[in-house]
């Protein structure tokens, strides 16, 4: 449930930005609304840069920013663009690392069936800063066992059928 009262602003994770050169001009990712989960990320290019269909590129947003430790940032599509013109992110979600220091980018990908320009300042993504987790390795001769056990990809039925594909009620 959200909360009725408003987000506490000094609650929230400092994050150290630059700007570019390049993104001279261009708003810092922002966040649309008071509860977005992710900041738009605005298209860098100096000339607009035309997608084909099936075409992908590297596209610069004209910022880079440090991330503390234990966090990393989530390049994620916009739901707009993919559904009224079948761009995504091809590396869905890209992986921004705590350690990165360089331009963040964004490769697009064109799914659509005709041509797509990206103009300076487009919001053409979305950005999610999230805490992750790094893991020790404690090798182990056998696992705890579990409900589900090695069952997976469908074991559980899909559409009514079975993973045997027989079906089920
Ligand atoms: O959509 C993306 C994905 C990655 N990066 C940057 C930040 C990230 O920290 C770095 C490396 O990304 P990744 O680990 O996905 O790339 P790689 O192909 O494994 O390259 P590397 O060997 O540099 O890690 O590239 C972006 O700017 N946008």
């Amino acid at each position: 449930m959200i909360p009725d009262a408003k987000p506490d602003a000094s609650a929230a994770l400092a994050v150290a930005v630059t700007r570019l050169p390049n993104g001279a001009g261009l708003d810092l990712p922002s966040y649309a609304t008071e509860h977005s989960a992710g900041m738009d990320l605005s298209a860098a290019v100096s000339d607009p840069v035309v997608l084909e269909p099936g075409a992908r590129a590297l596209i610069p947003t004209g910022f880079a920013l440090a991330l503390p430790a234990g966090y990393e940032a989530q390049v994620r599509p916009r739901s707009g663009l993919a559904l009224r013109h079948g761009i995504t992110v091809l590396n869905s979600p890209g992986t921004i690392d705590a350690d990165y220091r360089g331009e963040v980018g964004v490769i697009l990908v064109n799914h659509g069936e005709r041509p797509f320009t990206v103009e300076r300042g487009m919001r053409i993504a979305q950005l999610v800063i999230a805490p992750y987790a790094r893991v020790a390795w404690s090798l182990a001769e056998t696992l705890e066992e579990s409900a589900r056990g090695a069952g997976g990809f469908g074991s559980t039925g899909t559409d009514g059928a079975g993973a045997d594909g027989k079906g089920r009620d």
